[in-house]
């Protein structure tokens, strides 16, 4: 983004950042008005110039999902992001494709530029949404639904001002954002082209995407000029068999004045004055030979047909994985288990899950793996924190709302994220927290299986798996008058307690777990002393604060080093660990089956020599004798 104009654009960055670091948001002029506004959220979000947010780094298994759910995304972006790597080759810069939450899924490119700890931000698990790294091109261009470019000292963060990156929106053949497509390099390698050329190829991919979902329609290219058709440009229309729109991309949109809401009520008869016979007779007695017609707004446009196949094209079988995502969450533990064969029974039935557990969990991990799990594993999975938002807002971006409904309202109103859950699943979180109007609402979606926007408007038959979760022990909720009750038994089709971190006898398994998914094949493995001060330890942040300090530790590690040790850990975990709350140690069997592996694995590490290894593990020879014949046949 340039600076404002007239300044010389070093001078007045530098000013504003200037500004930005005493605490206050540069005035209007300084930088663009986008960087202002994402600064103003980055703040808002609690980030300061020299600390991000939790970045959440995605496990394999939850990466895999996230891949799942963007298959289709994923696919078409690939030959396009391998044809932009080609264009910039010798940049010194990566091309990136992100989900809508801003999780890198796919990147490619020349990682040279970057710190070994700087690549691990940008590989796939990793997370880009502005509340979690401040103004950056892609969760900037999600936040604004728009191309953005961000250089330099624009990054809201201090350690990302070497970057520049710039990014352009994905939407899928329905309109909605799919995510965001991104050049990134060492600002050094700034180019004016990259704005465009990120922003063509992302409209190549929605192009794609719009090709394939609708490959077994009658479809029409239009644009302006005749040689516009087949280009980056065109227009793509989808029709039904009675002619109604049920397909358009940005550009057809635009030449025919549509909105999202116009699709599969309007026909094409209603903007272009030609009927569908006439057209249908030309695409088989001219195929690709252009067809004129006039616009709404009179402008001239060249259509081509393109039938339909006269026998569909068979779809490809269902991917199947080869282990599913809720096998790929048990690392051993018994009641953790135990939900998911519980869960496993229930995915994709008409039977609601009601998750308990406490923050950190992993509860959407679990919902996630449940939906990748079952036969909607191609559907949607669409999240909603419902303590995350206002009242007013969880309303809206729940239940969707007609064109104009309230002010601030998009002018082409919205589809909520109900809608968008058909055919897929809802997971609602923290659902003790949605305020008691909306609860009468919700009940009514699930009674009825009808949604109605906000604003009025026709309802709109859904169907989805619901999927929801709460820390707080919602009987009492319902006791206080803070819950209802009917909700509840709706809800609760089955409910599964997720185990705390400190009840679950796992710990090491995971931790291996987790290690082999932040470096696959590394060989990574805690030390000997930290294995045994976090077997000791109570989680309080449960799998979140345990990845948390686990990612850390991996970037602090020295190239070729693989023993996480207690130097690699961050300081206040280690305050943690060292003088640990009383009463706080984990229960159950875990800490001894922990600290008899660690002890044989000890042994193994010095060759047998059990006095050497009892020296390691800070015990006397006879009492790692002792432990070890426990443990024989
Ligand atoms: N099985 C797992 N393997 C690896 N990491 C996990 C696992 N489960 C959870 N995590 C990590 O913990 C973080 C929190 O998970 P999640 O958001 O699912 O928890 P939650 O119980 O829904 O939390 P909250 O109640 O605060 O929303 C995730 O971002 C991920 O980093």
């Amino acid at each position: 983004m340039d600076s404002a104009k007239g300044q010389p654009p070093g001078q007045a960055l530098r000013h504003a950042r200037h500004l930005l670091e005493c605490g206050q948001i540069p005035p209007a002029g300084l930088v663009s008005s986008i960087v202002t506004q994402s600064w103003r959220r980055s703040v808002g979000a609690g980030l300061t110039p020299w600390r991000g947010g939790d970045s959440p780094h995605l496990s394999a298994p939850q990466l895999s999902h996230a891949i799942e759910r963007r298959r289709e995304l994923v696919t078409r972006a690939r030959p396009v992001m391998e044809y932009l790597q080609a264009q910039t080759r010798g940049s010194g810069s990566m091309v990136i494709l992100a989900d809508d939450q801003g999780v890198v899924l796919d990147a490619l490119g020349d990682a040279e530029f970057l710190t070994r700890a700087e690549r691990v931000a940008l590989t796939p698990g990793a997370s880009w949404h502005e509340s979690h790294r401040g103004t950056n091109a892609i969760g900037t261009a999600l936040a604004e639904a728009a191309p953005v470019s961000v250089h330099g000292g624009e990054h809201f963060l201090e350690h990302n001002g070497f970057l520049t990156c710039t990014a352009a929106p994905v939407a899928g053949p329905d309109g909605r954002l799919l995510g965001v497509l991104d050049i990134s390099g060492h600002r050094r390698g700034r180019h004016p082209h990259t704005a465009g050329l990120v922003s063509a190829a992302a409209h190549m991919i929605e192009n794609r995407l719009f090709d394939a979902r609708h490959e077994c329609t009658l479809r029409l290219r239009l644009h302006p000029q005749p040689d516009g058709i087949g280009t980056v440009a065109e227009g793509l229309l989808a029709l039904a068999e009675d002619g109604r729109i049920i397909g358009a991309n940005r550009a057809a949109s635009a030449l025919l004045g549509l909105t999202p809401t116009d699709l599969g009520r309007l026909r094409l008869e209603d903007r272009l004055c030609l009927p569908l016979d006439q057209i249908l007779d030309w695409g088989h007695s001219r195929p690709g030979a252009p067809l004129m017609a006039n616009s709404p707004h009179g402008q001239r446009l060249f259509l081509r047909v393109e039938a339909p196949p006269r026998r569909p094209v068979a779809h490809p079988a269902p991917v199947t994985p080869q282990t599913d995502a809720l096998a790929a969450l048990d690392s051993g533990d018994d009641s953790l288990r135990q939900a998911i064969s519980r869960a496993r029974k229930v995915a994709g039935k008409a039977i609601a899950l009601l998750l308990h557990g406490e923050s950190g969990v992993g509860k959407e991990v679990f919902a996630h793996a449940v939906h990748a799990s079952g036969p909607r594993a191609h559907g949607p999975f669409i999240a909603v924190n419902c303590a995350a938002l206002p009242e007013h807002l969880i309303e809206a971006e729940l239940f969707g709302y007609a064109p104009g409904a309230f002010t601030g309202a998009r002018r082409d109103g919205c589809a909520g994220r109900i809608r968008q859950a058909q055919g897929g699943t809802l997971f609602l979180d923290e659902i003790g927290d949605m305020p008691l109007a909306l609860q009468t609402r919700l009940l009514r979606v699930l009674q009825d299986h009808q949604v109605v926007p906000l604003g009025g408007g026709k309802p709109v038959q859904v169907d989805f798996t619901l999927i929801t979760a709460t820390h707080q022990p919602l009987k009492q909720a319902i006791a206080a008058g803070r819950f209802r009750a009917d909700l509840y038994y709706r809800i609760n089709g089955l409910s599964l307690n997720l185990p705390p971190l400190r009840q679950r006898g796992d710990l090491q398994h995971l931790v291996a777990r987790i290690l082999d998914d932040l470096e696959p094949g590394g060989g990574l493995a805690l030390s000997a002393q930290v294995a045994a001060a976090f077997a000791g330890y109570a989680w309080p942040g449960n799998i979140r604060q345990l990845a948390n300090a686990l990612r850390t530790a991996c970037a602090l590690l020295e190239p070729g080093e693989n023993r996480i040790r207690w130097q690699h850990l961050p300081d206040d975990l280690i305050d943690d660990l060292r003088h640990p709350v009383p009463g706080t140690a984990p229960q159950g069997g875990s800490l001894r089956t922990v600290s008899e592996t660690l002890m044989e694995q000890a042994v193994e590490a010095c060759g047998g020599n059990m006095s050497q290894a009892a020296k390691q593990l800070g015990i006397s020879r006879n009492t790692l004798y002792r432990h070890l014949r426990r443990e024989s046949p």
